[in-house]
This record gives C-alpha cells, structure tokens and sequence, in this order.
C-alpha cells in the first residue's frame, strides 16, 4: 500500500487505512504452542513473543528471514542551551563509526543477524532551538518521515529503530513533557551524563519548551519539540505497519519519538514493541503510558538501536522455539 504522508493531519489519520493484527493467525499459534513439548504456559514471554509476531506477519509459523535494523541521525539546535555534554560533532563521528562497523550497534546487529543501515538527516542543518520557536517545520517533518518510511525494506520480516544525535535527551524529554504532563523533571534525565548543574538547565529547557508549544496537536508537537530522527522513526514505524513487519523500538530516545503517533492514534503503535527499558528514569513511565512492556532491562542508556538489537536476538529465540519444537504427539511424549 501506499502511505499518505502528504501532511500531518493525513498521518493522523492513517490507522484505518493500514493492515489489522491477524487474530485467526495468533490464535493458530497460540494452539501450535499449546502442544508443543512444555508445560502449558511455561516458555512465558517467549510463547506470546511468538504468538504476536505471527499475528502480525498473518502466519501461524512465521519466521525470521530477513531483519533490517535502521539508526537515523540528526542534529538539534537545543545543543546551544548547554544540555549536551558532548560536543554536536559527536553525531557525525558516531554515523562514521558506524559506516565504519566500530561501535556497539554494529556488534549488536552482527550476533542478532541484522543488516544495518544508517541515515544521516542533514547534520549540517540542526533543526531550530525547541525551546525559542518550532523546531522544523511541517515541511521538514513531513521530508524526515517520507526519507524514514523509504528506508524500510518492506521484503524484512522485522525492524530493529534506533537513533543517534547529541541532544536528543531533551528533545525526548520535551516530546513526553509535551504530550504527556506532569512535571518536566519526570522527563529529564542524565543522557550522555549531564552533572547536576547541565541537568537543572535541562530541566528548565523543557518546561519552557512545552509552555510555549501548548495546545497543539500530537504531530504538530512532533515538528515543534522533535528533531529529523525523531520524524524519521515515526515514518518507517508507520511504513513497516503497512508492510506487516513487527518493529522493535529501542530506548527512551527511540520510544519518545514514535509516543506521538500514540498520541494522535494509539492503533498505530499496536505492532511496535519496546526492546528494552532504558536507565533513563522517565523511560518506565514513557512506556506504561504507552501500554507497553519493554522486553529486556539491562541498565542500558545508549541509544543507536542497541536495546532494540539485543531483544532481537530473544524474538529469535522464541520463533526458534515456536517453529522448532516438537509436539507432544510427534515426539511420543504423555501430555498428562
Ligand atoms: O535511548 C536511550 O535510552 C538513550 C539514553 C541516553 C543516551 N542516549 C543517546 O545519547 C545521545 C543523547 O544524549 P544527550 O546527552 O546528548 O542528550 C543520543 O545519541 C542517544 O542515542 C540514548
Ligand atoms: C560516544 C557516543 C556514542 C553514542 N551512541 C549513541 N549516542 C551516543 C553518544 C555518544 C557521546
């Protein structure tokens, strides 16, 4: 199908027109593993790990044969508030790297088996300081998430979303301080290790942020308080949801960019999961708003789709399992 991105409004309203979890093809699954040579229930997450995968890609026994794993960059002109303890250069160094294979994300995709691409989005043109005006435009969102949605192969069976941009901690923190209230120092949290003074300006940088961008509807707070990344990942979230393939989201960074399409429509988050619970502490309240349950806590609080990575390799363990695995009647076992 073709994806309407034509304007914010039109993305908002897209859930109708995208493909539904196929529940005849979850609930063949769900019958398969009841027989399979286990207690009921006693492979617990793994068994509806499968099961919601299948749902998804419509097939009782899906498997993984391709997964791709994108990590979008972008700049932010919020940098120039002092709530980023590295230097914006890092951003372009770090898409060096990974071209390069040196940094965790390529390690991660290399024993998860994901092939990885990564999509610099003008890093010489940060978008504007979020806390003086609109960060992008609705032109400039619409172009992030049209260059996110083309970059998904829509022949993957799932999409492993990762970011990378120094700042973005705070741009997270606005979008979820935006969208969801309470206090903004909920939101803030260390990043790339802000001290107490860089987290106090964070802190103010996005009460600011989210006073002055008030009343706005869910993507038009995307232009306002997000960044090209951010745009990008709501794009091929959306652009892999009209191909049928499961995405795994990564930390808070990577979930607070895909919450305003949960804003706008939470249908159109439905066949994204959570790798991992980020270190960053409004990650947990993120994704309880969200409905969902991250699939791995391991302290982590890198970004770069290295949570999302490692919980590939457990849906790959599950779908090993739930395809591989004997019945009790094929393999002559009592089922009591
Ligand atoms: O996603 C997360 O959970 C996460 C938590 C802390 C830091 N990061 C990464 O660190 C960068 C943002 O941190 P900062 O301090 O520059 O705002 C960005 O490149 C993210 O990928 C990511
Ligand atoms: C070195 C470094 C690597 C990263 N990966 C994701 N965000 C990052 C930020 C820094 C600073």
């Amino acid at each position: 199908m073709t994806l309407d991105l034509s304007s914010l409004d039109a993305v908002a309203a897209l859930g109708p027109t995208l493909p539904a979890f196929d529940i005849a093809a979850a609930e063949a699954a769900r019958a398969r593993q009841a027989h399979l040579t286990k207690p009921p229930g006693a492979l617990g997450r793994l068994e509806t790990l499968a099961e919601e995968f299948c749902g998804w890609r419509g097939d009782a026994r899906a498997e993984i044969v391709s997964a791709q794993a994108l990590v979008f960059a972008g700049n932010h002109g919020v940098c120039a508030q002092g709530v980023n303890p590295f230097p914006q250069e890092v951003t372009a160094q770090m898409v060096a790297n990974f071209e390069h294979g040196g940094a965790a994300i390529n390690q991660l995709c290399r024993v998860a088996g994901a092939r990885l691409s990564v999509i610099p989005l003008d890093l010489d043109r940060p978008t504007a300081d979020l806390s003086e005006g609109p960060a992008m435009t609705e032109a400039e969102t619409l172009a992030a998430m049209r260059a996110g949605a083309d970059a998904v192969d829509p022949a993957a069976d799932i999409l492993i979303l990762g970011e990378m941009g120094i700042g973005n901690s705070t741009v997270a923190a606005a979008l979820a301080h935006g969208l969801l209230g309470g206090e903004a120092g909920l939101w803030v949290g260390r990043g790339t290790g802000a001290d107490e003074d860089g987290l106090a300006r964070k802190e103010r940088v996005v009460a600011r942020a989210a006073e002055r961008h008030g009343g706005l509807t869910p993507l038009e707070a995307l232009a306002a308080l997000g960044g090209r990344e951010q745009a990008a990942i709501c794009g091929a979230v959306l652009a892999a949801r009209a191909a049928r393939i499961p995405v795994i989201l990564d930390g808070y960074i990577c979930t607070a960019a895909a919450l305003p399409l949960h804003a706008a429509d939470p249908a159109l988050l439905a066949h994204c999961w959570v790798g991992h619970l980020s270190r960053e502490p409004g990650h947990r309240r993120l994704v309880e708003a969200l409905g969902k349950t991250p699939i791995l806590d391991f302290d982590m609080a890198l970004g770069e789709g290295s949570g999302a990575a490692l919980a590939l390799s457990i849906l790959r363990a599950a779908l090993a399992c739930h395809n591989g695995m004997a019945t009790f009647a094929e393999a002559g076992v009592s089922d009591g």
